[in-house]
């Protein structure tokens, strides 16, 4: 068994191709990760603007107190008269400065007089003026190449006419769950020896929520043919086969086997020092990854954000980076291995501050897939070098949501 460090630094050091690219319609890209650095064609704004409704002015006029009103400036009007000394002209927020004009009087600050406006508070100079470039200067790499589309991605994009942004295409993952006891939702339970399969639901969830495409494979024995040719299928239609169970020392396990001997791949790690998961298995065929967990349901989770989430990011020109933070205990911890060990847990926010307690979590096996439900869930992450804690010690807290 390797530390868990070291299984961070052989999954980092994996050769990973990142998927092809496509253009999607700008709408169509959320979710998405940019395959090209999004650049600022043009100022933003790309003439200075009004910011308010009011009176464009030159800022030395503000003393004569009373100005002529020269016209109307109505936003999207490209406007042709300028400010001569001593007028001004109405304009809008959204409006063009007009020429000459350098500060925009609200209407607030005075009155109106017939074709006169009349000062009655003073502004500095510049007031209520957006300059050239105030939201972006043109060459500015305003989104780097890999980064996530969220709305506000999106919404720059739009402010930038960019109609078909590049985006990585979405990984393929195929997921197999292996068992005799597991039933898929919906098949017919014939004895009280099965189980339902939550394993490849929860990591289809998962991989659609990163970005990744899945190829649900659903549930099959534990026959070493079967999953010899489910994985071996899976390997032409996939990037990335991800299968559960089957790779402990029972019997029955033939996962681990099938990966080694029969699927021809290599191995790059097979046990990692932690709490969930130890038996986790990462092989790789050409530009394709094998990655093997755990049957448990709590492990599988645990492990496929650990070790497959990073690939899935990569093959989308991106990186995973878990939101990590130090927490203070609200109630003692108990360590309980010599293990890198990840336990659920509850994030809470009090004055600013993170705090962390373990409300609601049933004590047993790695089976228990309940402990991350609902909101504000963590996990706890502790090295095999770190004990009990007190209330009131800090603990290291990877945010879930
Ligand atoms: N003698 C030993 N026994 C076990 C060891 C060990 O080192 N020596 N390790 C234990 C640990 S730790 C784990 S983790 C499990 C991992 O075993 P496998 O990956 O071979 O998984 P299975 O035995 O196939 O299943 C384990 C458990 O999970 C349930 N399961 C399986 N598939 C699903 C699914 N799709 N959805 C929900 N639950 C599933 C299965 O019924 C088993 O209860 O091995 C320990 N044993
Ligand atoms: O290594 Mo297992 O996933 O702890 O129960």
């Amino acid at each position: 068994m390797i530390s868990f460090e070291e299984s961070m630094r052989l999954l980092h050091s994996l050769d990973v191709t990142p998927c092809g690219v496509e253009k999607l319609f700008l709408t169509q890209t959320l979710g998405r990760f940019l395959a090209q650095d999004i650049i600022a064609t043009t100022n933003s704004p790309e003439l200075p603007t009004a910011a308010m409704d009011g009176y464009a002015v030159r800022y030395e006029d503000m003393d004569k107190k009373r100005l002529k009103v020269l016209a109307d400036n109505p936003a999207g009007n490209e406007v042709t008269m300028p400010v001569e000394p001593g007028f001004a002209i109405k304009t809008f927020t959204g409006s063009l400065m007009p020429e000459g004009a350098d500060t925009l009087i609200p209407i607030e600050n005075v009155n109106l007089i017939g074709e006169e406006i009349e000062i009655v508070e003073l502004v500095k100079k510049g007031f209520s003026v957006r300059p050239v470039g105030e939201n972006y200067k043109q060459g500015e790499t305003l989104i780097a190449k890999g980064s996530r589309i969220g709305f506000a991605e999106i919404g720059v994009m739009g402010s930038l006419n960019i109609v078909m942004p590049k985006v990585y295409q979405k990984p393929k993952v195929a997921v197999l769950a292996t068992g005799s006891e597991v039933l898929e939702i919906g098949e017919q339970q014939t004895n009280a020896a099965q189980i339902r399969s939550s394993n490849n639901y929860t990591l289809e969830a998962l991989i659609k929520q990163h970005g990744g495409e899945c190829v649900q494979l659903g549930a099959v024995k534990d026959d070493k043919a079967t999953i010899t040719q489910n994985m071996h299928e899976a390997l032409h239609s996939a990037d990335i086969v991800v299968s559960t169970g089957g790779v402990s020392v029972g019997d029955y396990d033939f996962v681990k086997d099938v990966v080694r001997n029969e699927l021809g791949a290599e191995v790059v790690f097979k046990g990692v020092v932690i709490k969930p998961g130890q038996h986790v298995m990462i092989a790789q065929k050409g530009q394709k990854f094998i990655v093997a967990l755990p049957g448990f349901a709590y492990s599988s989770t645990v492990t496929f954000m650990l070790y497959v989430l990073p690939l899935i990011y990569r093959m989308q020109g991106s990186e995973y980076k878990p939101t990590m933070v130090y927490a203070t205990l609200k109630e003692p911890f108990v360590k309980k291995s010599k293990k890198t060990e990840f336990t659920p847990c509850r994030i809470l926010i009090e004055d600013g501050e993170f705090f962390v307690d373990f409300a609601g979590n049933r004590e047993g096996s790695s089976a228990i897939l309940t402990n991350m439900l609902g909101p504000n869930r963590a996990l706890a992450v502790t090295t095999p070098q770190e004990g009990n804690k007190e209330a009131g010690e800090r603990i290291l807290v990877w945010l879930l949501s």
